[in-house]
This record gives C-alpha cells, sequence and structure tokens, in this order.
C-alpha cells in the first residue's frame, strides 16, 4: 500500500539573515487510515512542520511523497491542485465565510475542483450529513454555535474525499464539551478510514492518536 505522506530527510531552513534551521532532517511514513498527532512547545516548528505537509511550503532538502507524488517535482500550480484534491485543511480559527450559509460554504470547498453545480450541492449536503448539520444547512455562522461552526469546516474539508485531513488545534477554540464532540467526530472518521494528522498542544487531545510525533527545536521525534 503506498503511504499518504513519506518524508525522507526533509528539513526546512529560512534563508535570514540569519539563517533559521525550523526542521532538521526528519524522517515520517503515514499509512493510509493513520491518526497522528504532532506535539511540540511554542516556536518548535509545528507550523512549519504542518506548512510543508500541506503544501503550502517546500522543503529545504530532502523528499516528500504525498500519495507516493513526489512534491519536489511539481510546478507549483501543481502543487496547489494536488493540495486541493488531496488534503483537507481544519484550522483552529474555523475561517468560514460569515456571509454565507452552511450549505454554500461547504460548496466553496468545491469551487476550484470543476465540479457542476448540482454535484457540488450533493456533495455538500453529504459532507454535512457526516457531521451532523443537515438540519443546518441554511444557518450563517454568526447564528451557529463554535462546536458547529467547526464541523462546517471539517464538512468543508472533507467535500472533496480528501487523502489526508490536516489539523491545526482544531479544539483550540471550543470549551472542554464542545471540544468532546469534535473529538468524537475525528474518532468516528479514523473508524471509517480516514488519515488524520493533527498539531495540538493538548496532551489530552494528542492521547486519542494512534501515533504521537514530537518537536523541540525543529527535531522531529516518534514517541508511540
Ligand atoms: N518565515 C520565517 N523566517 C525565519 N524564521 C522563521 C520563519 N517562520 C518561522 N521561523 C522560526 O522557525 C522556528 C519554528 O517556527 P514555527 O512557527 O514553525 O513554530 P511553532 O511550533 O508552529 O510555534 P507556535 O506553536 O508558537 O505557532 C521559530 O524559531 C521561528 O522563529
Amino acid at each position: 500500500m503506498t503511504a499518504v505522506i513519506e518524508l525522507d530527510a526533509v528539513s526546512r531552513v529560512y534563508p535570514g539573515p540569519p539563517p533559521v534551521a525550523a526542521l532538521h532532517p526528519a524522517d515520517l511514513t503515514v499509512e493510509p487510515g493513520q491518526y497522528v498527532a504532532v506535539v511540540g512547545p511554542s516556536g518548535s516548528g509545528k507550523s512549519t512542520f504542518l506548512n510543508l505537509i500541506g503544501l503550502l511550503d517546500v522543503p529545504s532538502t530532502g523528499h516528500y511523497r504525498l500519495d507516493g507524488i513526489d512534491v519536489g517535482d511539481l510546478t507549483e500550480n501543481h502543487r496547489a491542485a494536488l493540495r486541493g484534491r488531496r488534503i483537507g485543511f481544519v484550522f483552529q480559527a474555523f475561517h468560514l465565510l460569515p456571509h454565507r450559509t452552511a450549505l454554500e460554504n461547504v460548496m466553496l470547498g468545491m469551487l476550484y475542483q470543476g465540479v457542476p453545480r448540482p454535484e457540488r450541492q450533493q456533495r455538500a449536503l453529504n459532507a454535512l450529513t457526516e457531521v451532523r448539520l443537515d438540519h443546518r444547512l441554511q444557518a450563517l455562522p454568526s447564528q451557529m454555535s463554535g462546536g458547529e461552526r467547526q464541523r462546517v469546516a471539517i464538512a468543508r474539508a472533507l467535500v472533496n474525499e480528501p487523502s489526508l485531513l490536516l489539523c491545526d488545534e482544531p479544539t483550540g477554540n471550543l470549551d472542554t464539551a464542545t471540544a468532546e464532540t469534535v473529538l468524537e467526530l475525528f474518532h468516528g472518521l479514523h473508524a471509517r478510514g480516514m488519515t488524520l494528522l493533527m498539531v495540538t498542544h493538548n496532551d489530552d487531545v494528542a492521547g486519542r492518536a494512534d501515533r504521537v510525533v514530537t518537536i523541540r527545536d525543529g527535531l522531529l521525534e516518534e514517541q508511540r
């Protein structure tokens, strides 16, 4: 089976001056269906790592293969297209458009994929059903709770059926009870085979994952 993520001595040095070695050469393989948490203190390199994995940045050295595709060989446009098709992003701050309904926000997740509108609507509806928000299709973000907003953002991330769901502190803006419902949702996605990589400060959140990887001073290490 082809790994979803394969890092082979991938590093990132910001040129500066002075140069900053934000990620030392790192190896990591994530197989389809795995749930991986990435933890580390502030400034340790988590965003650098997430930007590389999310194809928002390119390694300074080494090779990154996503679904077997060496992203170093791609032009920026091809990288963006690959990102749109294969990676779903979930952020701490939801990033929903305020004047669009839940359904429209999720449909916008497919805007650049060339999907005809009726199919976009059906797929958005399916994704919102998966996050149990099919009764809130016409709600605006301002009319929804934090947990509901994050579930819309998760539906938007799922709508292109990505190979990888990349989450950056997805429960950071939620109270404990609401965070729990969102974590249960991730658990359900994992149970149906989704590959998840989640950056978190929260040990309790990391404890839900199959594997925990730490980053300290740019050094990536597997914990379990
Ligand atoms: N564009 C840049 N140019 C130079 N140095 C940078 C740049 N971006 C980040 N850094 C440095 O690289 C190191 C890693 O930063 P990064 O943002 O990846 O950490 P982080 O773990 O995500 O931190 P936080 O949890 O606070 O968001 C830090 O020393 C930071 O100052």
